[in-house]
């Protein structure tokens, strides 16, 4: 499965942002023209500069995935020309009407955060460029004033409302299909991912491969809802204990851990002290103290090598730990490591 399909935000604001530059690069284009026979230069020529810049843009996204910063340039153009079209001519023509589409654009392309402050900030200027025109009839001005406060809130609104519902959605999806619903660690999918896409220097990446010893007894005695909690336990001690690494639940009570380290040394004692922390912590649970042990087999990863061959590496270690005795750590070159002192 291909993890992209699941960045729906991307996909969308890439859309969006395309369609934006056609459809405002046109109308753009149209009004410098407009300006330029007008006399209107400095407008005019804002016009253009954003025409061509949509192109480019367009262009570009054809090309390349879309980046952030995209969205928020094209936000600021926008928001500039309407607010200065607004500053430059009179409310009659009624330009003002332009600043409704913002909120709704801000929030698609740049979502909450940043779409709240645009909004409030274009919502502010506005005002006080409509303020600032001398109009002969005041209670015209006021109507008006308050139809378009009212009019934008609702918008700036139901924007707000929208992005936060789709976004909140699109991590949900992300979360079901990449997050092991049991323990909360990542499942294959996401470590695949991980180590693909998002782990752009993998030197000095080490792989450790835990698995629980005679977890099975512990189901047998305790129930598997107990064996469950005991799961959840681990992966939270994993990820507290190892901070910087990445946790997946890679089977049953198999977790898979993502680290990088200075040294083989420094991973070795890493591996080592985490399986003696989980020797020596007794997981409280249903008023039962239920100790167990973990084996562990580590991987180094070696120039070009695959994921799945790190993780051949070490769940051969893995394997060893187990058949010599379990509550071990073995690494793919070294000798057993349980003699290796652990700093406190
Ligand atoms: N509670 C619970 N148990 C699980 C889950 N997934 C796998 N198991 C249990 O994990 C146990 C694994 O048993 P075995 O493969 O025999 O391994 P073990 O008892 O840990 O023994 P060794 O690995 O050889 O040390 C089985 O009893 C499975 O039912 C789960 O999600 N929840």
């Amino acid at each position: 499965m291909d993890i992209t399909a699941l960045n729906s935000t991307k996909a969308l604001r890439k859309h969006v942002l395309v369609w934006m530059c056609l459809f405002f690069g046109s109308v753009s284009l149209f009004f410098s023209a407009l300006n330029v026979f007008s006399g209107v230069y400095l407008l005019g020529f804002l016009e253009l500069c954003f025409s061509i810049y949509c192109l480019y843009t367009i262009h570009h996204l054809s090309k390349h995935a879309l980046r952030f910063w995209q969205s928020v340039v094209m936000c600021v153009l926008v928001c500039i020309i309407v607010l200065y079209a607004n500053y430059i001519s009179e409310p009659k023509y009624g330009l003002f009407v332009w600043s409704f589409a913002l909120p709704v654009l801000c929030y698609l392309l740049m979502g909450k955060r940043y779409g709240i402050f645009f909004s409030g900030t274009v919502l502010f200027i506005q005002s006080l460029i409509l303020l600032s025109k001398s109009s002969p009839d005041p209670i015209v001005n006021l109507n008006m004033a308050i139809n378009l406060l009212l009019a934008y809130v609702s918008i700036w609104t139901v924007s707000h409302i929208f992005e936060g519902s789709r976004a909140l959605s699109s991590k949900r999806l992300k979360n079901l299909a990449l997050l092991d619903p049991l323990t909360g660690a990542g499942n294959r999918l996401s470590m695949n991912h991980y180590f693909e896409v998002e782990l752009v220097d993998k030197t000095n990446t080490y792989l450790f491969l835990l698995d629980l010893d005679y977890f099975k007894q512990i189901n047998d005695k305790f129930g598997h809802d107990v064996g469950d909690k005991v799961l959840t336990e681990i992966a939270t001690l994993l990820r507290i204990t190892l901070a910087k690494g990445y946790v997946f639940r890679v089977g049953g009570e198999e977790f898979a851990v993502i680290h990088s380290f200075n040294s083989k040394d420094e991973a070795l004692f890493a591996a080592e002290k985490l399986r003696e922390t989980v020797e020596k912590t007794p997981f409280n649970i249903e008023g039962h103290a239920i100790k167990l042990t973990i084996s562990i087999g580590v991987a180094d990863y070696q120039a070009n090598s695959s994921l799945e061959s790190i993780f051949i590496a070490a769940d051969k270690q893995l394997y060893k730990a187990k058949r010599l005795g379990r509550n071990k750590v073995y690494a793919s070159s070294k000798e057993q490591l349980k003699q290796i002192e652990v700093p406190a």
